[in-house]
């Protein structure tokens, strides 16, 4: 008898495969009967750290569609020995795709997320377009895997929703804690990197670091201030009225959104600093039951995907370059808030790979869960 794709994807012998693919020295993923696979904006830095987290995950596929603007269309893309010709992304390139990793943007995921839902694709978004859309699950998949258990492969295109990278940062280190003792409240004051705003803001870092060091001007081109040397509020759309930015915005929605808690209480400070691919963030937390700091790390350390640095004696706590390229969020500084009286108060300070955990990683855990 014929399996169905979906059958296939999930027959127990695939996944034996994997698992002794994943000991191999030399990766090869590529097997007739894994999803057929494309990745939107393959030339992004996202889209490149896709290429790396599959190959890393040893992510099974059968085929790999590289997809961009006209721009790129024609471009020769290596991946895992075999080099790709990189497509120009259309209305019809997900007629034969089951899983479609976006990041575009914002305005491509909206006009193509639902073309490749309904040519059967599951969609894995990493922008906003969708992550507050009601029946679409924002997922991270060590929080709230069981949000997206109804979709499958082979049962009808859909889409899920990647959350926002300061978001799956925060969300990391603050779970453990909130299944402990609760989060009431959440101040969050971030500190974030260059990638966050693609491969453009990482190169105008470099470049303005450069010309300061050599003594000429910088020369802003993707943020209005001067970059290399500096640090200003997030550079995404104010609200005038509130006096609150976009991302900071979204910290609050989407953690919302995520817990399955619309009264949880947060606000959020968003700063963008001149750092290349790890965000850091502060983060103070109210609980409604008493939390110790021995209590937080526990929990902390057996939460996956979560490492602890937390020195107090050598003042060694997590730093971006800790986690730059790193799969794990880490997290340190874990103290009882002193401004408090009671024990429902703790501070901590996170940093997370903003491509990696923040992005791609967190989107490819998604298709993972879509081949459970
Ligand atoms: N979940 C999260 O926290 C994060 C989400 N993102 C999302 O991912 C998106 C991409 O981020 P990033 O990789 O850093 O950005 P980059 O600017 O580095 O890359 C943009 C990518 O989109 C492609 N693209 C742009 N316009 C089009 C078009 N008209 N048709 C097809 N492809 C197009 C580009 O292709 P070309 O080279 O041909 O122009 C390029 O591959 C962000 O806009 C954001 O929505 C990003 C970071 C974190
Ligand atoms: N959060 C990213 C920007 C981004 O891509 O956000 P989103 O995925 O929510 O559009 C930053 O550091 O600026």
């Amino acid at each position: 008898m014929q399996l169905s794709r979906s059958a296939q994807l999930r027959a127990p012998g695939v996944a034996k495969r994997v698992s002794r693919a994943r000991v191999a020295v030399v990766k090869a993923a590529k097997t007739a009967d894994g999803p057929r696979v494309a990745i939107v904006g393959i030339t992004g830095a996202v889209g490149q750290e896709f290429l790396t987290v599959l190959k890393e995950r040893n992510f099974p596929y059968s085929s790999i569609k590289m997809l961009a603007s006209a721009r790129s269309a024609g471009k020769k893309q290596e991946f895992e020995g075999v080099s790709y010709t990189v497509e120009e992304l259309t209305e019809n390139s997900f007629n034969d795709v089951d899983i479609a990793l976006f990041s575009a943007g914002g305005s491509i995921s909206k006009k193509l997320g639902p073309v490749a839902a309904k040519a059967g694709a599951i969609v894995v978004d990493n922008s906003s377009a969708f992550r507050m859309t009601e029946g679409v699950p924002l997922i991270i998949p060590e929080v709230n895997p069981e949000a997206m258990s109804h979709i499958k492969i082979g049962k009808g295109g859909a889409i899920i929703a990647n959350p926002n990278c300061s978001t799956i940062i925060a969300l990391m280190a603050v779970t453990p804690l909130d299944r402990v003792a609760t989060v009431k409240r959440m101040v969050v004051s971030t500190y974030q990197a260059a990638s966050g705003a693609g491969a453009a803001a990482m190169e105008e870092l470099r470049q303005q670091t450069r010309d300061v060091l050599d003594g000429k001007p910088a020369q802003p081109k993707i943020f209005p201030q001067q970059y290399a040397f500096n640090l200003f509020s997030h550079n995404s759309a104010m609200d005038v009225e509130l006096g609150y930015n976009e991302e900071e915005m979204k910290l609050v929605k989407e953690t919302r959104k995520i817990w399955g808690k619309p009264d949880v209480r947060i606000t959020a400070t968003c700063v963008r600093v001149p750092v290349m691919r790890a965000h850091a963030e502060s983060i103070n937390l109210e609980f409604e039951k008493d939390i110790s700091e021995a209590q937080a790390l526990e929990a902390l350390a057996a939460f996956p995907g979560v490492s602890i640095i937390n020195d107090r004696t050598n003042n060694r706590f997590p730093t971006p370059l800790d986690a730059t390229t790193k799969d794990n969020v880490f997290v340190g500084r874990v103290r009882r808030d002193i401004s408090r009286e009671d024990k429902r108060g703790l501070d901590l300070f996170v940093c997370g790979d903003q491509i990696k955990k923040g992005a791609a990683l967190n989107a490819v855990q998604i298709a993972e869960l879509l081949l459970k």
